[in-house]
């Protein structure tokens, strides 16, 4: 049976068990469930133009967002300093974690705030900066875990380092 038929006879099912107040209006699945995305404007064919529509995105982040950019150097910075320091290829992989946690952190604020810009226009809406709100408070999390994280892995090595040379 298919998802949207089992939907269908799940809720009819369901309807019919509760008593007549207290069950919800009868939903046609099949409008709502689209297995096809009928509602897509366009579908990537292929998963080489996938991949086409995820660069864009990540163009279009890098070009617009000021802070996807302050990101990028950052995290490219932060390599760059593990590579300097050899840290162990397990703390690197961790420091690589976190760049790429606040970079899709940033991506996906960015496509919160252009959902919800598409939704309500200019116009004010205390759901529109409470998702808004969130999702920068997403951002902030992810940043200041990458923080603690690189700090904690890079400042013994950096700070022997550097005793070393001042010796
Ligand atoms: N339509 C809206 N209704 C209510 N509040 C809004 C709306 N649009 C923006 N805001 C408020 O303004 C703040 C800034 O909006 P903006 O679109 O610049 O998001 P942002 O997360 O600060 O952007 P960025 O991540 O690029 O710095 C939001 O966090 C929200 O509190």
């Amino acid at each position: 049976m298919k998802l949207d038929q089992w939907l269908i006879s799940f809720r009819q099912e369901k309807n019919a068990a509760m008593p007549q107040e207290l069950s919800t209006p009868s939903i046609n699945c099949s409008d709502v469930v689209k297995p096809n995305r009928d509602l897509s404007w366009r579908i990537a064919p292929n998963l080489l133009i996938s991949f086409k529509y995820a660069w864009a995105g990540l163009r279009y982040a890098f070009v617009t967002q000021r802070n996807f950019r302050i990101h990028v150097v950052i995290g490219t910075g932060a390599i760059a300093i593990c590579v300097f320091l050899h840290l162990q290829p397990v703390e690197m992989a961790v420091i690589g974690l976190t760049i790429g946690l606040v970079l899709a952190m940033e991506l996906l604020n960015t496509a919160i705030e252009s959902v919800v810009d598409l939704t309500v226009k200019q116009s004010y809406h205390e759901l529109a900066k409470i998702a808004k709100d969130c999702a920068a408070g997403a951002v902030l999390i992810s940043a200041l875990v990458s923080v603690l994280v690189a700090t904690s892995l890079m400042l013994p090595p950096l700070v022997a380092l550097i005793q070393s040379a001042l010796r």
